[in-house]
């Protein structure tokens, strides 16, 4: 068996509402409420859920763009709840993001050069020579012609800023990327060349990915284990078959029906199917969710599979 990477425990991240003269904290949100999730060496875990649910806030925190309010981050069986740590075993270094919006998250004043070697410069300073050797590899392992090495973000499709924004992630060898709905911006035909591109990449360069996406669809291609998130919690987590042939949450159900089809014949079919998930969903609404509309604790199933079910559904 593979080792593990990354470990989350207990994670848990709250932002305080401020409201009122005083401006004083009256409540709390809880994007992310007790997680804990194992990512091992080499695999793709996804991370879905609707919008809100917290999978970014999640990704962000492991990342360092995000604090945790509580819980731990275990990195290769390190500990890393501090900054310094993380910095001690080159964590940052390690661990690399793709945003879903590359236009943005590419600086547009900056050449696709500067954008690349920013990274390489923070973490692993080398001569002009090498840092111009280095860029020029990244772009051919992204297959961006060199060309474009000095054109700006601006000139360049989504798809092919999508391969910046890797490329970008990939200049400090990290182990692990987490990669938030990469390809969600990106028209369909696009979206199946980008990640069969980063599989390509993670076979060839033996990089773990957390997956996030809304798209139970997109996942489905692209990862081993499958975890399910909604108000901050996670309601289910397995093997890919787990999740898609066994499915046991009702919000799980209710993402699966989600999945557009691609068979015209069988789309009336699927629209019903579809409200009859929808109305089971608000039918049991509170036999799978708590007094305060939370989901509740994780149940283990077998080895691999794991759902937040009401206490009598356990043993089915
Ligand atoms: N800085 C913040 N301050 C207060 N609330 C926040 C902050 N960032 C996120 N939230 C809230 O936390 C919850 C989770 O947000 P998050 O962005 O992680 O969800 P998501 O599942 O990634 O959704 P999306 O796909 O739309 O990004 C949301 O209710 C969001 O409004």
């Amino acid at each position: 068996m593979a080792d593990e990477i990354l470990r989350l425990e207990g994670l848990k991240v709250h932002y305080p509402i401020r409201s009122g003269f005083w401006n004083r904290v009256t409540d709390n949100v809880k994007a992310v409420d007790g997680v804990d999730l194992n990512l091992k060496q080499g695999e793709t875990l996804g991370l879905v859920g609707e919008s809100g649910s917290g999978k970014s806030t999640l990704g962000k925190v492991i990342v360092g763009l995000e604090d945790m309010t509580e819980g731990d981050l275990i990195y290769q069986n390190e500990d890393l709840n501090s900054a310094a740590e993380r910095r001690r075993v080159k964590y940052n270094k390690d661990v690399q993001m793709i945003f879903q919006d590359s236009l943005s998250s590419l600086n547009p004043r900056k050449t696709i050069y500067e954008i690349i070697a920013e990274p390489i410069r923070n973490f692993d300073p080398m001569d002009p020579v090498d840092e111009d050797k280095r860029v020029r590899e990244l772009l051919d392992i992204v297959g961006l012609p060199q060309r474009t090495v000095f054109q700006y973000p601006f000139q360049f499709s989504g798809g092919q800023r999508q391969r910046i924004g890797i490329a970008r992630a990939l200049a400090t060898n990290p182990r692990l990327i987490v990669a938030d709905e990469p390809v969600s911006a990106l028209d369909l035909s696009v979206q199946a060349q980008v990640l069969n591109f980063m599989k390509k990449i993670q076979k060839e360069l033996g990089i773990s990915y957390l997956f996030i996406s809304h798209d139970l669809g997109v996942v489905r291609h692209m990862t081993d284990n499958i975890a399910v998130m909604h108000h901050g919690r996670l309601v289910e987590k397995g093997t890919r078959e787990d999740i898609f042939e066994n499915p046991q949450h009702i919000y799980t159900k209710r993402l699966l029906a989600a999945i557009p089809s691609v068979n015209v014949s069988e789309r009336a079919e699927n629209r019903a199917r579809r409200k009859q998930i929808e109305q089971e969903f608000d039918d049991r609404f509170n036999e799978f969710y708590d007094g305060e509309g939370m989901p509740l604790p994780l149940v283990q199933l077998s080895e691999t599979h794991y759902a937040a079910l009401p206490k009598q559904s356990e043993k089915e």
